[in-house]
């Protein structure tokens, strides 16, 4: 039932609106990209890219939004749909939805960094439910065990290759301190320099936990396979992110992308669309917001 060309005939403006909303919000906000990114990776986990991470809580529902792992969920993002979605309602109410308008948000602006174009299909309609109790269990942690994060892709039908390939978005963006200051001194794969600069960017970080760091030290605002590169050399942010190359399930993936490019943009573009079509609701078992923070 999803098409490319779904609002074809009932939103003709629909991409023209997108394009415009996107463009004007990176250019004044740099960050919303990499943000986005990661608003639709933790919306697709729980339970599928049906924006169940857009909705706020009511006084009877804690939403996912409000789930821990999610409290640094950039309000650039957030701010990026409420504004695509205003202006689609004005051109024409009622028929684009909320996950609709974020997985074709996240292509674009990965585009607009450098990134791979794959095409999105269509017809995604918005769930009715969001419960921040579920968002922890769903969600990858920078200290879980390989294992752990390889089970949390896998149980959803994606490969380990392409659970590398996905984490290959951590070519752009940022990290808050708290997610690895405390590693930082035990773990023996830092760049021992490296180790240095983040401890001394990090050193007020309980005091200030906004203090955060670029996830790519080499290309922080340009989507290619830098990311990659750097694991290698013991510059990697995350727990997680050195593991990718010091486990034997991953390494060989991490080594194939740091050397070729395009093979990275292949794999990450397919695993991207593949993410995209994850635990969609259509027909009935959804609905088209009026507003992207609330059920109707
Ligand atoms: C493999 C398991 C993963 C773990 C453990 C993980 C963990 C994290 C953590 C802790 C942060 C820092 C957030 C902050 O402090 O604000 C982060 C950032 C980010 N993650 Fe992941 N992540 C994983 C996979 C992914 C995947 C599959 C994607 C998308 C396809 C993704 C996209 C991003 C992006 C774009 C950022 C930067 C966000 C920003 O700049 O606001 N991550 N990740
Ligand atoms: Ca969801
Ligand atoms: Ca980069």
């Amino acid at each position: 039932r999803l098409s490319a060309d779904y609002y074809v005939k009932s939103c003709p403006r629909f991409n023209q609106i997108m394009q415009d909303t996107i463009t004007n919000k990176q250019i004044t906000s740099p960050t919303t990209a990499a943000g986005t990114l990661r608003v639709f990776f933790h919306d697709c986990f729980n339970d599928g890219c049906d924006a169940s991470v857009l909705l706020s809580s009511t006084s009877s529902n804690s939403a996912e939004r409000d789930a821990e792992i999610n409290l640094s969920l950039p309000g650039d993002a957030f701010d990026l749909i409420v504004r695509a979605k205003t202006a689609l309602e004005f051109a024409c109410p009622n028929t684009v939805s909320c996950a609709d308008i974020l997985a074709v948000a996240t292509r674009d602006l990965l585009t607009m960094l450098g990134g791979p174009h794959y095409t999105v299909y269509l017809g995604r309609k918005d769930s009715r439910i969001s419960k921040s109790s579920l968002a922890e269990s769903n969600l990858p942690r920078p200290t879980m065990p390989m294992s752990q994060l390889i089970d949390i892709f896998t149980k959803r039908g994606f490969t380990i290759q392409e659970m590398v390939a996905l984490s290959g978005a951590h070519t752009v963006g940022f990290s808050h301190c708290k997610e690895f200051s405390f590693n930082i001194r035990n773990d023996t794969h830092y760049n021992p320099r490296f180790a240095q600069a983040l401890q001394q960017a990090c050193s007020g970080y309980p005091q200030n936990p906004t203090l955060s760091v670029f996830n790519d030290i080499m290309t922080p605002n340009k989507f290619d396979n830098l990311y990659f590169q750097n694991l290698p050399k013991g510059l990697g942010v995350l727990e997680s992110d050195h593991s990718l190359y010091n486990d034997p399930r991953t390494r060989p993936f991490v080594e194939l992308y740091a050397k070729d490019q395009n093979k990275f943009f292949q794999d990450f573009a397919k695993a991207m669309q593949k993410l995209s079509l994850y635990g969609i609701k259509t027909g009935r078992k959804g609905e088209i917001r009026r507003r992207c923070d609330a059920v109707n």
